[in-house]
């Protein structure tokens, strides 16, 4: 199968090197996978998740996503538009635009922006969201906020998703049905998908553990 995530003794520090959040990571991922990345708090999870989004350069190593060398590429920004689906906790809906205006967003500079309102109609029907498409995130639920996150993260059929406790703040009924439609897309649109989580449980839901410490991967 072919490697869509190949990194080899990936470093970054922060602080002029006081603080060193990635220690020599290694970490291969094969087209379609699913995997959780699991540690404690400040392990270097988040900051790993941002090197394979390519939101953050690294310091030094080698990092290549989606057949693209991370370390020689000049636009990172299109390469992550085109590439990557993020649903990140903090990476919210913008507050006034509508659950479809909102999906609609990556759209302006990908393959999908000369028919945006149909593919966003698209996928908010495949998240049981039409009849929601034209409300403010404040009039939508918690599980149908997240949802509209997630059908944003796949507006432009990323090959890799992106997700940062994707089901942190939710009750364990929404959380299942979002973790269903996570697993439905890898199997059956084959995305890759990288999760992060502190939940044993959550974490499960993936293909393989992946577990990092002090900047290392130790396991997995
Ligand atoms: N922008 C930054 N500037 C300075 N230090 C940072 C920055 N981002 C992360 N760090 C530090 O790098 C280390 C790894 O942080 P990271 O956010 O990757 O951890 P994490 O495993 O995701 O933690 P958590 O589970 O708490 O979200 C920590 O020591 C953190 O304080």
């Amino acid at each position: 199968m072919e490697m869509i995530i190949d990194i080899k003794n990936l470093k970054k520090t922060f602080d002029n090197g006081k603080i060193v959040a990635l220690d020599g990571v290694n970490l291969q991922v094969d087209d379609g996978e699913f995997i959780s990345i699991m540690g404690p708090s400040g392990s270097g999870k988040s900051t790993l998740l941002n090197m394979i989004g390519a939101l953050d350069r690294p310091d030094s190593g080698m990092i290549k996503v989606a057949g693209r060398n991370l370390m020689k590429e000049k636009d990172l920004s299109s390469f992550r538009a085109r590439k990557i689906g993020f649903i990140f906790q903090l990476h919210n809906l913008i507050p006034n635009l509508t659950a479809l205006e909102n999906v609609e967003i990556p759209m302006f500079e990908g393959p999908y922006k000369d028919m945006m309102e149909e593919r966003a109609m698209e996928l908010l029907e495949y998240f049981g969201l039409v009849d929601k498409a034209n409300r403010l995130p404040s009039e939508l639920s918690g599980g149908e906020r997240q949802r509209v996150a997630i059908a944003r993260a796949l507006a432009n059929d990323p090959s890799i998703i992106l997700a940062d406790e994707p089901t942190g703040s939710l009750d364990s009924k929404t959380e299942k049905k979002i973790l269903r439609k996570l697993k439905e897309l890898n199997r059956e649109h084959k995305v890759t998908i990288v999760l992060v989580t502190h939940d044993p449980r959550v974490a499960s839901m993936a293909s393989r553990i992946i577990k990092i410490l002090d900047g290392k991967i130790v396991g997995g």
